[in-house]
């Protein structure tokens, strides 16, 4: 079968997309500089798929090593770019890091094709929405002024992507707009493994629940949404995973929107803090340390996604509701206190 190039394949969400790759019945080939990431993730791996993922580190951003490796791959017949810095506020203290290894390493991937026909698939973020002028919100909504430097990535990498596809014949390519990726997989061997103190909200909540924080912080509940609280749409990351493998098959058949599209990749439903904290207390049946705190600056009120064309055109649909996302990040956790990974 198709050999799919998984950029950041042993990260948080690229981890979990091999999974689904190789399910599928593709074979994934990792490439990732282990900036954000173990190797000992390729292990886990092999333990729920029963192979070890070919595995290649190196930086995207150098141009040479990239160019070489996709000359000496020919039948690399797509790519899932998940290779990115992604931190919202270390983006903001070192902008530059962000500009450079998030255009450096698409740019160097887009390059290494010139005329080779390519099927791409790109992480991109509702992020670009901002705070949306409607809700649900769909693919034709303006994209906003963006409000971070790493929020600015996406925005230009997807005009960057766009504009390639017009340009040149062999790009064929999808974004697709995450909306809050949360949970693992469901043999707790793989999971989001946050470095240092956690910035987003279930990490933090678990760690909390499990003693390795002592509160959790909510930032802010007078926010003019039902109960205060800030309301997004958590997406289970295994679900997320299954969207980039109907990505990859769509390019294959031929997208009859073009070559270039955008997909929103969501439950199409908006949970607040509070909803999310009373879902993980159910499951876990722990009770949460938290308090309200003063709101972060920068952060959208409510949002969550219109998920009406990825399920008509992508072909695909979010599965796993609020609990699992829950239940299997409380399960991973707690792999993570008996089986650390460094
Ligand atoms: N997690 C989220 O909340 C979220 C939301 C929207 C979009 N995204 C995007 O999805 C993608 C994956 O996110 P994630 O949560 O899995 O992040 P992650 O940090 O867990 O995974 C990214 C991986 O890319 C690797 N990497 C970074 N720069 C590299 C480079 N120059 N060369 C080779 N490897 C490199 C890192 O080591 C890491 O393993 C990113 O592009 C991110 O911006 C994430
Ligand atoms: O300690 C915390 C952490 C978060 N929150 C709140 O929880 C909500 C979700 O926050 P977080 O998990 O940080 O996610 P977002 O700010 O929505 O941003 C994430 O989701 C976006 C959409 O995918 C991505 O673009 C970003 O990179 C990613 O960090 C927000 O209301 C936060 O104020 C708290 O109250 N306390």
């Amino acid at each position: 079968m198709s050999k799919i190039l998984v950029t950041g394949g042993t990260g948080y969400i690229g981890s979990h997309t091999v999974v689904e790759l190789y399910k599928a019945g593709y074979t994934p080939v990792i490439i990732d500089n282990l900036s954000n990431s173990s190797s000992k993730i390729l292990a886990q791996i092999e333990k729920i798929i029963g192979v070890k993922p070919e595995f290649h580190q190196f930086d995207l951003c150098d141009t040479e090593q990239t160019t070489a490796f996709i000359n000496n791959n020919p039948d690399i017949s797509g790519i899932i770019h998940f290779a990115a810095s992604k931190a919202v506020g270390e983006s903001v203290q070192k902008p530059l890091k962000y500009y450079h290894n998030n255009f450096f390493s698409l740019i160097n991937l887009l390059e290494a094709y010139q005329e080779k026909k390519i099927n791409f698939v790109f992480s991109s973020s509702c992020t670009v929405y901002g705070e949306p002028d409607a809700l649900p919100v769909t693919e034709s909504a303006p994209v906003k002024r963006a409000s971070s430097p790493y929020g600015n990535t996406k925005q230009i990498a997807e005009e960057i992507l766009a504009e390639s596809a017009a340009a040149y014949d062999n790009y064929n390519i999808i974004a697709l707009r995450y909306f809050n990726p949360v949970g693992a997989h469901e043999s707790a061997l793989i999971g989001e493994l946050p470095l240092g103190v956690p910035q987003n909200l279930l990490p933090f909540i678990t760690q909390t629940a499990i003693g390795k924080r002592e509160k959790l912080t909510v930032f802010g509940n007078d926010f003019d949404t039902p109960d205060g609280y800030c309301i997004r749409d958590f997406i289970h990351v295994v679900d997320l995973a299954k969207a980039h493998v109907a990505a990859i098959q769509l390019l294959e058949k031929g997208n009859p929107n073009g070559k270039y599209d955008v997909f929103n990749v969501g439950t199409g439903k908006g949970y607040s803090v509070l909803e999310a904290i009373k879902a993980f207390e159910k499951v876990s049946g722990k009770t949460l340390n938290y308090e309200v705190g003063p709101r972060r600056e920068g952060d959208i009120v409510k949002v969550y996604g219109d998920v009406t064309k990825s399920s008509s055109e992508l072909g695909w649909k979010a599965q796993l509701g609020i609990e699992e996302m829950m239940s299997s990040a409380w399960k991973w956790e707690n792999y993570l206190k008996e089986n650390p990974i460094e």
